[in-house]
């Protein structure tokens, strides 16, 4: 293989996601099958042993792609000549834990990661952060990384993106190739807004299509809202498979490109679209060529869609407050 491999960092690589997510990159799905990879491997010291223990399981693979494993508990190390970081490890929300103590204990993690980026990664490095609270934590890695063009800085809402369309596979019967269009706008969190009025159902308008504003407002957008709570509630652990899967989607996707006439989902840097202030992480319909994306333009948003975004926009205006507050942006 003559391909020089592509650098992917995996922060939080001993963790549920990462093991789920690891054997996926270095079997060739993040970035094609013809791609080799260097796995750079970041974990706090505590970390390190089990993700030692997983890189043995990754030489155990023999996958062809994978050029080579470096496990680090330094950032500066793990980013060094990153081309693709995979912002996975975070600060869980622990019992009596305050929102802003939350934020905090991230801050501390993502403001040296953003640093790291910005002082070693390549030039063309593209940045998802996994890690919650995924939007604002994306926005203090970008904010310690001056250098690093703004738009380099996702965060992760693809999981929340495929929930939606696998509930709508699943009111309509349409299979899931045929949900086309679908938009996640705004956090990832509980106030996102799942829209399906611009979406296609085997080319016929999706809202048309499901024709049940009562299941749109009570079931289909509460269902894909706190799929995550919910999933907490049921393996008495967060998603980790699915958002391992959601996470290769959003990179692959970004490099590789949408299909024509479809969109995607990700958190990126407003640039003043749909009213969304400009610099904050918010999901948008985006479209991707080339290793690059765009929001798609001039959709119509109507009432019900307009006061959903605000609410999640207005709460990611709260954390971003809260971050410049603690003055980690
Ligand atoms: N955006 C999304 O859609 C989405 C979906 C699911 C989970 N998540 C979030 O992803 C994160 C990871 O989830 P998980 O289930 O893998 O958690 P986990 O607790 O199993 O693993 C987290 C790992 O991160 C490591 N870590 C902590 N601080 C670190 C640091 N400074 N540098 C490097 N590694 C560090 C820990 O040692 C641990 O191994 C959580 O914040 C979770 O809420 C996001
Ligand atoms: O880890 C969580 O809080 C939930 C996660 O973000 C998810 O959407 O599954």
């Amino acid at each position: 293989m003559t391909r020089t491999p592509v650098n992917v960092t995996v922060t939080g690589a001993a963790g549920q996601i990462g093991y789920a997510l690891l054997f996926r990159i270095a079997s060739g799905q993040l970035l094609g099958a013809d791609v080799p990879v260097r796995l750079r491997l970041l974990e706090i010291p505590q970390g390190l042993k089990a993700a030692e223990g997983t890189a043995m399981e990754l030489d155990d693979c023999a996958f062809p792609l994978l050029q080579g494993i470096d496990i680090t508990d330094d950032p500066n190390v793990a980013f060094d000549g990153a081309n693709v970081a995979l912002l996975v490890g975070a600060r869980p929300r622990t019992k009596g834990m305050e929102r802003g103590d939350l934020l905090e204990a991230n801050g501390g993690i993502f403001k040296p990661q953003g640093k790291a980026i910005n002082d070693r990664a390549a030039d063309d490095i593209k940045v998802l952060v996994v890690g919650n609270p995924a939007n604002t934590n994306a926005l203090i890695a970008q904010a310690a990384a001056p250098d690093v063009p703004a738009e380099r800085f996702t965060a992760m809402t693809r999981l929340d993106h495929n929930r939606a369309l696998s509930q709508l596979a699943a009111k309509t019967g349409a299979p899931v190739s045929e949900i086309k269009r679908l938009t996640i706008w705004g956090n990832h969190s509980a106030t996102q807004y799942p829209d399906v009025f611009h979406a296609e159902i085997a080319g016929k308008n999706a809202a048309e299509v499901i024709d049940d504003q009562a299941w749109l407002a009570d079931t289909f957008i509460p269902t894909v809202a706190k799929r995550g709570a919910a999933i907490i509630e049921a393996r008495g652990a967060s998603s980790a498979a699915s958002a391992a899967n959601a996470a290769i989607d959003h990179i692959h996707t970004w490099v590789n490109g949408t299909a024509e006439g479809d969109w995607t989902s990700m958190g990126i840097p407003s640039d003043g679209s749909y009213g969304v202030p400009e610099g904050l992480i918010s999901s948008f319909p985006v479209t991707c060529k080339g290793g690059t994306y765009e929001i798609v333009q001039g959709l119509d948003v109507n009432e019900f869609s307009r006061s959903r975004i605000d609410a999640s926009v207005k709460e990611l205006e709260e954390e971003r407050e809260a971050v410049r507050g603690l003055g980690l942006i």
